[in-house]
């Protein structure tokens, strides 16, 4: 069946009927009063998540979708009836945009969700409603309020915990074909696929997860190069991203560590939230003597960088367990320790690990300034919770000359509480230190003179 992830459609509700103008009349019956019924309510639109469907492809040829008008109200006191709402069947994973406005309206995430995407229209009330004592023979009655209508755009993002991302002939077809019963299309040449595949992927311990394989990406697909980075989408949901390198690509202008960086600036041009998932960098096709010649270089650059790779060979088999672990690893426990390594010690970390070795370089002078700021700090908090007596104790660990002058402070502040009688005793506590001393330094030294 064909792939359709995007639409647009306008959608209708139904309009509310009209409330009926009637008056009773009868054989014997004089001045029946009126009898107008009122008019039914219109269906709306709604909007369910279907777990049977996989595709739009249905919207696509059919792209009006009106609900039905509330029936009118009738003479002899009969209401009309109100309309079906109108039930529109969508795949799960669908989003629901006001094409106007790019307002998300609704996420359909879950199987059997339900959005009222329009409203119907209200019944309008019929005359009966409006007799009164002073006005017995209304001659009018409420009209039916129109449905709403909107244009809308659906998107089908897929819902899959694993994505899959690589150039065109990565191998990423092949991976979720070994690892899954999803049978895509695999061929010697780029953009085999062209439209994503999921696949289960039966886990250990009756663990399970779903894979997605979507269209390889290349240099410049945020500007459409390629296939674009329109599929980009059915990843978004994913919650590991596994990143295959092709090593045994041969063609000049393909580099394993070039189609990493590129990638990942492509990733980074789409979205923001996307490439700061975690990725399982696997490289592939290491059955190929020229890919494992490439090995070791590319896996020395990426631990430099303290990423974690995973060689792997789709064709074989290779490699395909420990891939699998570090994949269900961030998808079950949330950790990502398999992802990342201790870049290997460079020569600046070297340098910077044996300064202070060698004892007359300027790190111990640092480290001695360091050491020597709580020291001083200590014994001043000290001081200021004990009140006045322990800050001497502070003064004579500091220089001969400071020492005068933070007595004289600390004398001093009881005399300045005597004279202001507002501050409390804490509060002096509190300021005494190191501020008050600096502030009064210069009237007690003129004191001493
Ligand atoms: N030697 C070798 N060939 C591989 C390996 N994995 C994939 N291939 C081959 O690489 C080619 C491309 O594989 P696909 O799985 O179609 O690649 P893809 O990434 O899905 O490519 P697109 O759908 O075009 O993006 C096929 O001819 C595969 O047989 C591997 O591990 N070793
Ligand atoms: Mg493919």
């Amino acid at each position: 069946m064909k792939f359709v992830d995007e639409v647009r459609i306008q959608v209708k509700a139904g309009d509310g009927g009209n409330g009926a103008v009637a008056f009773r009349r009868e054989k014997y019956i004089d001045r029946g009063g009126p009898n107008g019924g009122d008019g039914g309510n219109g269906g709306s639109v709604i909007f369910v998540a279907d777990p049977q469907l996989t595709t739009l492809l249905d919207y696509r040829y059919q792209q009006h979708h009106r609900a039905r008008n509330g029936e009118g109200g009738m003479g002899n006191d009969c209401n009309g009836r109100s309309a079906e709402d109108l039930i529109l069947r969508v795949p799960v994973g669908t989003l629901l945009r006001d094409e106007g406005t790019g307002e998300v309206l609704a996420d359909l995430s879950e199987a059997g969700q339900q959005v009222v995407a329009c409203k119907g229209g209200r019944g309008g009330l019929g005359n009966m409603n409006f007799a009164t004592s002073t006005r017995q023979t209304p001659r009018f009655a409420q009209d039916g309020t129109p449905g709403e209508e909107r244009m809308l755009r659906l998107e089908l993002k897929l819902l899959a915990d694993v994505g899959l991302l690589g150039f065109p002939n990565a191998g990423k077809s092949t991976l979720i074909s070994i690892v899954s019963r999803a049978r895509p299309k695999i061929a010697n040449y780029p953009f085999t696929t062209l439209v994503p595949n999921l696949g289960l992927v039966q886990y250990k311990d009756g663990l399970s997860f779903v894979m997605a394989d979507i269209p390889g990406l290349i240099e410049g697909a945020s500007e459409g190069v390629g296939l674009g980075h329109q599929f980009l989408r059915h990843v978004e949901r994913c919650k590991v991203l596994v990143h295959l390198l092709d090593m045994g690509t041969e063609t000049e202008d393909r580099e394993p560590l070039r189609d990493f960086d590129t990638l990942n600036q492509e990733l980074h041009k789409y979205s923001e939230e996307l490439s700061q998932k975690p990725q399982v960098v696997a490289l592939n096709k290491l059955d190929l003597p020229h890919a494992q010649e490439r090995l070791e270089p590319v896996t020395r650059a990426l631990r430099e960088r303290g990423i974690a790779v995973f060689p792997v060979s789709c064709a074989t088999g290779l490699g395909m367990q420990p891939l699998l672990d570090a994949v269900a690893e961030v998808l079950f426990t949330g950790r990502t320790d398999k992802l990342r390594v201790e870049p290997p010690p460079t020569k600046a970390r070297v340098a910077k690990k044996a300064a202070p070795a060698r004892g007359t370089g300027k790190a111990p002078a640092k480290k001695a300034a360091v050491k020597k700021a709580p020291a001083k700090k200590a014994p001043a908090e000290k001081a200021a919770a004990k009140k006045v007596p322990a800050k001497k104790a502070a003064a004579k660990k500091t220089s001969a000359r400071k020492a005068p002058a933070k007595k004289a402070a600390v004398k001093k502040v009881p005399a300045k509480k005597a004279a202001a009688k507002k501050t409390s005793a804490r509060k002096v506590a509190k300021k005494a230190p190191a501020k008050k001393a600096a502030a009064k330094k210069s009237p007690a030294r003129r004191r001493r003179s």
